[in-house]
């Protein structure tokens, strides 16, 4: 690769969740480490909240791999899988397709409003499989921490979804300092491979009408604007608290997801527009 070589991709976004999407189904281009995170940096790259890579599959249409900004790679994004769904499915022109990620299969279908909805498997909740540094229940981590404003978050619940999620309900999402606690909860010894980090308030609740307020601050990544798999986690997590009958409306800063926890197979549905920013080239040469 010269210094001048380009790499074209596709900016998308799933409610302010943005992703830098390269194609490598033909090629097997695969971005380093260190190319992820000066793509996804806003000061001198396109600028994303994930990299995201097209790469062949042999087992679904195609397999999605997931770049943090700091270079580490995730079993699952939520948003992004819905928008690679997207655009997939605009190229050809069906409705349904399942894509790989390392943690594993994920069916999608594109509704007749546009909106796509996910399958995004079955949570795991076993604390060896979150993972968590010692044996407890994950529902009830033993973890209590207050933000420097002094509200305390405490025994946050533990769901995986292909990547480790901790969710603290709390009585008012917006009042918790997110930047401060944050970082500290993501890098808790607790958490050995680091964990997404969710503050949850119940909006309201009614029988299929359940609302919850969340904000998110993402491992590897920091705050973002919405958070597929952490939706996921916290109807998960809402429901085993008995504060969601498995059906919740996901009120984050950029937007709202449905959510689903169904309890014929325990499989979690998300459900979520996604929509297309730009298409450009990378300098990909200048970052080797
Ligand atoms: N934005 C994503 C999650 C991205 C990965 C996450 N930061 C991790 O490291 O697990 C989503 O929509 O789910």
């Amino acid at each position: 690769m010269s210094k001048h070589d380009t790499r074209d991709f596709v900016k998308m976004h799933g409610l302010g969740n943005d992703f830098v999407i390269f194609d490598g189904r033909e090629d097997g281009f695969r971005p380093s480490p260190r190319q992820a995170a000066r793509v996804a940096d806003r000061h001198f790259g396109v600028g994303c909240d994930q990299v995201i890579t097209l790469e062949p599959s042999s087992t679904a249409d195609l397999f999605m791999r997931i770049q943090n900004p700091d270079g580490s790679e995730s079993g699952a994004c939520g948003n992004a899988t819905r928008c690679v769904a997207a655009l997939v499915l605009d190229e050809t022109g069906g409705d349904q397709l399942v894509i790989e990620t390392l943690a594993g299969l994920l069916a999608c279908t594109r509704l007749p409003d546009g909106r796509v909805t996910v399958d995004m498997g079955v949570p795991r909740l076993d604390w060896t499989e979150i993972p968590l540094a010692r044996a407890m229940d994950s529902g009830d981590i033993d973890l209590q921490l207050a933000d420097k404003a002094g509200h305390q978050l405490v025994a946050p619940v533990g769901v995986n979804m292909g990547n480790p999620h901790a969710v603290f309900f709390v009585a008012d999402a917006e009042a918790i300092d997110l930047p401060d606690i944050g970082p500290r909860v993501e890098h808790n010894p607790l958490f050995p491979e680091r964990v997404n980090v969710s503050v949850a308030s119940l909006m309201s609740r009614a029988k299929d009408h359940t609302r919850i307020r969340v904000r998110v601050w993402e491992r590897g990544a920091g705050i973002t604007l919405a958070c597929g798999s952490a939706s996921c986690a916290v109807i998960v997590a809402a429901t085993r608290r008995g504060l969601a009958d498995g059906r919740a409306t996901i009120v984050m800063d950029g937007g709202e997801l449905e959510l689903q926890w169904r309890e014929d197979d325990t499989h979690v549905l998300m459900t979520g527009p996604t929509a297309l920013v730009f298409r450009g080239a990378f300098p990909l040469g200048d970052t080797l």
